[in-house]
């Protein structure tokens, strides 16, 4: 009898699902039992102050103290709020097989029927940028919070609509409230959205292994695609950058954009390459955008 392996986790409810999630997919895969930690994080007890202590790396971050101290033995993300740079001591162990990655609105009707004017609440410049496109005469309103009170300000009427991930909606069984999933083609998500990394210390090779049953290599390519993207334009979790791939194995097809945060100016473009060479396909994509004036679109938002 082994003893029950540590997973230390945020007590929100989406950060005990996901890792309820990968708990279970890892005992029935592995036969090992695996005990949820639950973890206050700084970010959690100063959520106010989120933006200047740097998003939601912060999260990330305690989390990864907790295993350097030997608290926990591994830990769950979503993967979009990973630093592109990854820290040496730790490793991606496993990306789980991914979730609907797609962008929803939460509201009464689909954004086209929205009455010109109407508010929609976003904290994302790739979510405003990319609305904006879509439906220039709506008024995008920045909000924060977690998925609850963010849906809760529709429920009262100071919003009309917010967007959030469907994948993290799902999760808080909140996807009941949506109204509409945007396709890909007209809202690109973030870098790894919907997907999960599960990382440990970098030097326990026993537990990599064991960690690595639940690793789904299709999305580990299209997630590596993606957020090589990210890290080749040097743009943060919180750019107006989109991307997402996907294949078959053999083939990856990725797409990606950056677009100015009034929506009057993107650059996007594709394109697809053997999967083994995600990252250089990424960075290639990147290159091309950059070519283009990517990086003049960022602006500021970029860091
Ligand atoms: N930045 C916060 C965050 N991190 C992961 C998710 C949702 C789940 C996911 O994308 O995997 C969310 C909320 C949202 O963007 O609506």
């Amino acid at each position: 009898m082994s003893t029950p392996l540590r997973l230390g986790t945020r007590r929100s409810l989406m950060a005990t699902t996901q890792s309820g999630i990968v708990a279970d997919r890892l005992t029935a895969l592995t036969g090992r039992e695996v005990e949820l930690v639950g973890v206050t994080t700084f970010g959690d007890v100063s959520r106010a102050h989120l933006t200047q202590l740097g998003g939601t790396g912060v999260f990330v971050n305690d989390l990864r103290g907790r295993l350097l101290a030997g608290e926990v033995d591994f830990a769950v993300h979503s993967l979009k709020d990973l630093p592109t740079k990854q820290d040496e001591r730790i490793a991606l162990a496993a990306i789980p097989e991914r979730d609907d990655p797609r962008d929803a609105l939460v509201g009464p009707v689909r954004l086209r029927d929205l009455p010109a004017g109407a508010r929609v609440g976003t904290g994302s410049p790739r979510r405003v940028a990319q609305l904006r496109l879509l439906r220039p005469d709506l008024e995008y309103v920045p909000i924060r919070g977690n998925a609850d009170t963010r849906i809760g300000k529709v429920t009262s009427g100071e919003l009309d609509a917010v967007v959030l991930a469907a994948a993290g909606l799902a999760r808080i069984r909140r996807d009941g409230e949506i109204a509409q999933v945007f396709e890909v083609d007209e809202m690109l998500p973030a870098p790894g959205q919907g997907a999960l990394a599960v990382e440990c210390l970098a030097d326990r090779d026993d537990l990599i292994e064991l960690l690595s049953a639940v690793d789904d290599p299709l999305t580990r390519a299209a997630v590596a695609a993606e957020r090589s993207v990210l890290a080749a334009l040097e743009a943060g979790c919180a750019a107006p950058v989109g991307a997402f791939a996907s294949g078959d194995g053999h083939i990856l097809s990725l797409t990606a954009t950056v677009v100015d945060v009034d929506g009057a100016r993107s650059v996007r473009k594709s394109t697809s390459g053997p999967s083994p060479a995600a990252v250089e396909l990424g960075r290639e994509l990147a290159a091309a955008m950059i070519a283009e004036g990517a990086d003049t679109l960022m602006g500021e938002q970029a860091h």
